[in-house]
């Protein structure tokens, strides 16, 4: 899926900004495939088996709560497994993956159920070894986040799913809604790639704006993963650092473009530098009149734009010490027939 191919894999995470609403959510998923993502990505809870029922019950006083609780607000944001089969057989028709992050084990289990591509564990069970352990025992493909964890967390949920199999990614994340451009820490993606050579490495960002997440893919992300809505404006904590469409599309765009432009590192004169190499490439040419017989020296040439083109300008050495089979003028090129 992701780490068999060189090509960015692109995750929509629509996550809860679908409002509840059954229809916004397919609206989601369709502009998610118009866009060119490759996943429409949702997040599953149970409840009660994510929260405390004192978390559930706490008080939740802002502008983007659809409920009086957390636990009010959390359940009118929650879709049932029926709904969920639902937007899953949408995607199929729209010909793009679906998946849902598992934010405690009976999400877990249902998404295995239903039969996930894979499964997403958010920054929020980074640091539950228990989830953890369960869906690594599962062997479905895992992608983790690792928002709010120190570097030692990290190596730790490393160990914990290697244990079982290796068909994981991790994602550098910093779970702020957006995150302040100092606090992103891109390079923490080359100290992945670096700790954790045998696995694949993406990056799920919340900052505002699609170039940091492009430019994590020039560090070598093959993951990106980027929150969708259909308004910015809308209530809910997660439309404001989410991209519109017409910004996801652009991120898709330029990633692809990025992916043509990374190419190999191998450093050749390339086909198309070929008609500037023919105008302006330097050619060897001679400093004055020199007659048959003489033995050149550095001091012969002079390098400039010559027509005809002549021997390459960076070849003077080749030539030094070599003797001329006629006679040559000034500012004539040096050919390979000039001398033996
Ligand atoms: C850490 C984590 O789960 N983060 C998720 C993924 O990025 C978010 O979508 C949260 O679910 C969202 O920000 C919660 O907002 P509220 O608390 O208003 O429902
Ligand atoms: C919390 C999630 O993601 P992230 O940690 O990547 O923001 C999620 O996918 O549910």
């Amino acid at each position: 899926m992701w780490s068999t191919s060189q090509r960015t894999f692109i995750i929509a995470e629509i996550g809860q900004n679908h409002q509840g609403d059954l229809d916004i959510a397919k609206q989601l998923i369709k502009t998610a495939k118009d866009c060119g993502a490759d996943c429409a990505k949702f997040q599953k809870t149970s409840l009660r088996d994510k929260f405390t029922e004192s978390a559930l019950n706490k008080p939740y006083v802002s502008a983007n709560a659809f409920g009086t609780t957390y636990g009010e607000h959390k359940s009118a944001l929650e879709f049932t497994e029926e709904e969920f089969k639902l937007l899953q057989e949408y995607a199929n028709t729209m010909g793009i993956l679906f998946t849902a992050s598992a934010m405690d084990p009976i999400s877990l289990d249902f998404l295995i159920r239903i039969k996930v591509p894979f499964v997403k564990i958010g920054s929020g069970d980074a640091n539950n070894f228990l989830l953890l352990e369960k869906a690594a025992k599962t062997n479905i493909p895992l992608i983790i986040s690792t928002g709010m964890q120190t570097m030692e967390k990290v190596r730790d949920i490393y160990q914990t799913v290697s244990k079982y199999h290796k068909n994981f990614a991790l994602l550098h994340c910093v779970s702020s809604y957006p995150t302040p451009f100092e606090d992103i820490n891109l390079n923490v993606i080359n100290l992945y790639k670096k700790e954790f050579p045998d696995i694949t490495i993406g990056y799920s960002g919340h900052e505002l704006g699609i170039h940091i997440s492009t430019a994590a893919v020039a560090l070598g992300c093959k993951i990106i993963e980027r929150h969708i809505t259909l308004d910015k404006k809308q209530k809910g904590t997660d439309h404001k650092c989410s991209l519109d469409p017409k910004e996801f599309k652009k991120l898709v765009e330029d990633i692809r473009t990025l992916e043509k432009a990374m190419g190999e590192p191998v450093k050749i004169l390339r086909e198309s530098e070929k008609p500037c190499y023919e105008k302006l490439g330097k050619s060897l040419v001679y400093a004055r009149p020199l007659h048959k017989g003489h033995t050149l020296e550095l001091s012969d040439f002079h390098v400039k734009v010559s027509v005809p083109k002549g021997i390459d300008g960076s070849d003077m050495m080749k030539v030094v010490g070599k003797k001329l089979v006629g006679n040559v003028r000034e500012n004539e090129p040096v050919l390979a027939g000039d001398f033996i």
